[in-house]
């Protein structure tokens, strides 16, 4: 697929990423994402992660960055040039697209040299519409497939488009390279991991629990609404679109300033069952909930003991209180369900998610070993490039 005259110097890479890769980006994705940049696109970059207490889950975008990084040098002829500008997982929801462009297109872009696109899932499958398309070389047109890498220079040799998505979620693992050193994104990370890792802020009792970025980072609007009362919060949507309702045994009449809801420990109801499991925050609820996703709900695939699940049966004011929350943050939920795909009944089992409590405290505990153990090194690492740079 190479363009042997460089005239659109790209090229497409089948099967690039595992199956396993591409799905646990997905999980992240789906438990850590913003509102984007644009309408109904969403995002997660890796300064975000760190923000929200979560610099561990940079840990599974490591090797793949360093991997793209390096297939762009051998592709494009410039070995040892490249720094990574931007790494960041984005998702397009219905009504997203893109016009004809070049990623270098505007002053403020112009460091950008290559990018790489790692579709996470497939077109027609797991989304409809927004194929991609290259307009002038071959090849034109593009169907995303999942574990699938395009990679481009950012000029505009490479001038291309995105049809609007119309349904379900389209992912990709987004890259930017420079051969401006100056804007290596490590050099911005490192610093903030650093604060992240040595100054635990107080109110974080466990080293891996997520802590919520400001609310409107997750407040999705429809199309230029001016209205907010047509919004709702992603998290609770992902939630809903997943089957479970947030339950706060104190109630809304408790908090003086409503936006600070969803930092508040919480539980999940599920249908009439409320789960007996406390959550530190509702992101926390949603990490959980979509680890357990990912694993695929059955209790075989946790290693670790299974308890029983406790759950009881909602009460009548039990219910009011979760109806009061929803009435907040999930305005519409026609419009959830159009935003994030309904899962129809997904079987749950409680004792397996119980232990997917479990599972996913032991997986946040390695990553969290892991980039505890790897931080040193990767610092050294930039003191060299930046000595490297100095001399030249
Ligand atoms: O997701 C894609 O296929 C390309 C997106 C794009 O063109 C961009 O983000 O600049
Ligand atoms: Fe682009």
């Amino acid at each position: 697929m190479e363009d042997k005259g460089m005239e659109h110097p790209r090229l497409i890479l089948h099967n690039f990423l595992t199956e396993e890769e591409c799905k646990e980006l997905e999980f992240i994705h789906r438990s850590c994402s913003t509102v984007g940049y644009r309408p109904n696109v969403f995002s997660t970059t890796l300064s975000h992660l760190i923000a929200t207490n979560s610099p561990h889950l940079i840990i599974p975008f490591l090797p793949i960055r360093d991997r793209l990084k390096e297939k762009v040098e051998e592709i494009f002829g410039c070995e040892y040039e490249l720094v990574t500008e931007f790494t960041g997982l984005i998702s397009w929801s219905r009504g997203a697209s893109i016009g004809w462009h070049s990623d270098d297109n505007r002053p403020y872009l112009k460091q950008r040299d290559f990018t790489a696109v790692c579709y996470l899932n497939s077109y027609q499958k797991d989304f409809k519409g927004g194929l991609f398309h290259f307009q002038d070389g071959e090849p034109k047109t593009i169907a995303p497939l999942a574990r699938d890498a395009v990679m481009y220079t950012a000029d505009s040799r490479n001038t291309h488009s995105v049809d609007e998505v119309t349904e379900g979620e389209r992912l990709t693992l987004t890259l930017w390279f420079s051969r401006d050193s100056s804007h290596d994104e490590d050099a911005k990370l490192i610093p903030l991991i650093a604060e992240s890792l040595l100054h635990k802020s107080n109110n974080v009792p466990c080293s891996f629990l997520p802590l919520p970025a400001s609310d409107n980072m997750y407040w999705f609007a429809p199309n230029q609404a001016s209205h907010q009362e047509l919004g709702f919060d992603i998290r609770l949507g992902r939630l809903h679109s997943l089957g479970f309702d947030v339950y706060y045994s104190q109630g809304m009449s408790f908090i003086s300033d409503l936006s600070e809801l969803l930092m508040e420990p919480m539980q999940l109801a599920r249908g009439h069952q409320l789960l007996d499991h406390e959550f530190a925050n509702a992101l926390h609820a949603l990490q959980v909930v979509q680890f357990y996703f990912w694993k695929g709900c059955k209790s075989q695939t946790f290693t670790n003991e299974v308890q029983s699940g406790k759950v009881v049966k909602l009460s009548q004011s039990q219910c009011e209180k979760i109806s009061q929350v929803k009435s907040v943050f999930l305005k519409d939920t026609k419009l959830v369900e159009t935003v994030f795909r309904r899962v129809e009944q997904q079987s749950f089992d409680s004792a397996s998610f119980s232990a997917a409590i479990t599972a996913w405290e032991d997986y946040s505990r390695k990553l969290h070993k892991e980039i505890l153990m790897s931080f040193p090194q990767w610092r050294a690492h930039q003191a060299i490039y930046s000595v490297q740079f100095d001399v030249s």
